[in-house]
């Protein structure tokens, strides 16, 4: 047989396959009507079991697990279509579309924001960018940002995320599931690291060099040049200017951004010494009302999977059929659990497209814990 043959026959078979998966749906949806009459749950894993142990018999050894695979993915899409016809609207589809209609047409210039560390720290530098009216208050953590969020002490938050060289910022990541807020904006922020110390004091003389750790990190080769110094470690890169400043001692010196050498009265003794010349950190701003400006086009959610095999698979297969562009994959164990993990997703998406606010509502009505963090754009 050619090939164009064999093509009209798969063409027969896909057109025999789409008709029984349409009368499967329909069927799944009849179900899900009983289910909702009889209060009962749309997901039956004991039911789901039986008919993967049938198809895995009955599909022969050679194509056992794909069968599985495949109709793993039927009972994906038959509970979502089940869902969906019982929710029509989604609580959280109502949310986004109250949202855009209540969200100013233009990003504010000001406001008050809370940022971490004191002047000169690298997030008050992201605020002067996003925020160049902006109202700061200055707080000791980045716990104490998400709370005057979330207590309307403030209006923005703003919170380092990730590096381009040292990676993720986990402490924020971990604060995120204990608090309540929705990411308005993100902004990318090419940051240059300082070795700053006393007036007259000189590299030679330096022994201990204190700063954050994702600055101590990103100047990784600097330390491994000038071994005789001593890290230590603090709560911002700010901070640590400011404590050389307030120190009696001249053998010490700070790793911050260039503005705190005059903040602080300080001298820089190095100058770009972090690893990389294309360093960049990317911030996050962070608001207690869901708002959704105009251009919006990322979208981050927050995801428990079970803890079974394929669960993370079927999750990003539902991203995959809609051509969805994963920009970012994070995972953080949960503590207190067994090795059970936190996802957090941002992917390249717009809420004004209907088969995006479908998947998110299929998500959020789903068995497990999903946060929708927010739609905005960078
Ligand atoms: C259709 C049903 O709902 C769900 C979907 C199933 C399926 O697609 O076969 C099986 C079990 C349930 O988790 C059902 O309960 O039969």
């Amino acid at each position: 047989m050619d090939l164009a043959t064999y093509r009209e026959r798969i063409d027969a078979i896909d057109h025999d396959i789409l008709r029984l998966f349409k009368e499967r749906m329909q069927t799944a949806a009849e179900i899900g009507r009983y289910k909702a009459e009889h209060n009962l749950p749309i997901l039956n894993h004991a039911r789901e079991r039986e008919i993967l142990q049938r198809v895995g018999n009955d599909a022969g050894e050679d194509l056992s697990s794909h069968a599985r695979i495949l109709f793993g993915m039927l009972f994906d899409l038959s509970r979502s279509y089940q869902q969906r016809l019982l929710d029509g609207d989604s609580q959280l589809a109502h949310a986004i579309s109250d949202a855009l209609e209540k969200t100013p047409k233009i990003f504010p210039r000001n406001g008050s924001v809370a940022c971490q560390g004191i002047e000169g720290a690298y997030s008050q530098l992201a605020c002067d960018k996003i925020f160049p009216q902006g109202d700061i208050t200055y707080v000791r953590t980045f716990d104490g940002v998400f709370q005057a969020v979330e207590q309307g002490l403030c209006q923005y938050g703003i919170l380092p995320i990730e590096n381009s060289s040292y990676g993720t910022v986990n402490a924020v990541y971990d604060l995120m599931r204990n608090h309540h807020f929705y990411i308005v904006r993100s902004v990318k922020l090419q940051v240059n690291h300082v070795l700053l110390g006393k007036h007259g004091s000189s590299l030679k003389g330096i022994t201990e060099v204190f700063s954050h750790d994702q600055a101590i990190g990103q100047c990784s080769a600097f330390f491994k040049q000038n071994k005789q110094i001593k890290v230590t470690l603090c709560e911002n890169t700010a901070v640590a200017a400011q404590m050389v400043a307030d120190s009696e001692r001249r053998d010490i010196a700070a790793i911050s951004s260039r503005p705190c050498a005059e903040l602080y009265g300080l001298e820089v003794l190095s100058d770009n010494i972090q690893n990389s010349d294309h360093n960049y950190t990317r911030f996050i701003v962070i608001s207690k009302q869901m708002a959704i400006y105009p251009g919006a086009d990322r979208i981050s959610i927050m995801v428990t999977v079970p803890h079974k095999p394929g669960a993370l698979y079927r999750l990003m297969a539902k991203f995959s059929v809609l051509g969805v562009n994963l920009l970012k994959l994070e995972s953080r164990p949960i503590a207190g659990r067994d090795f059970e993990f936190m996802f957090y997703f941002d992917f390249e998406g717009s809420v004004y497209d209907q088969d995006i606010v479908r998947l998110l509502a299929d998500m959020a009505a789903g068995p497990d814990l999903f946060v929708f963090l927010g739609s905005y754009s960078e």
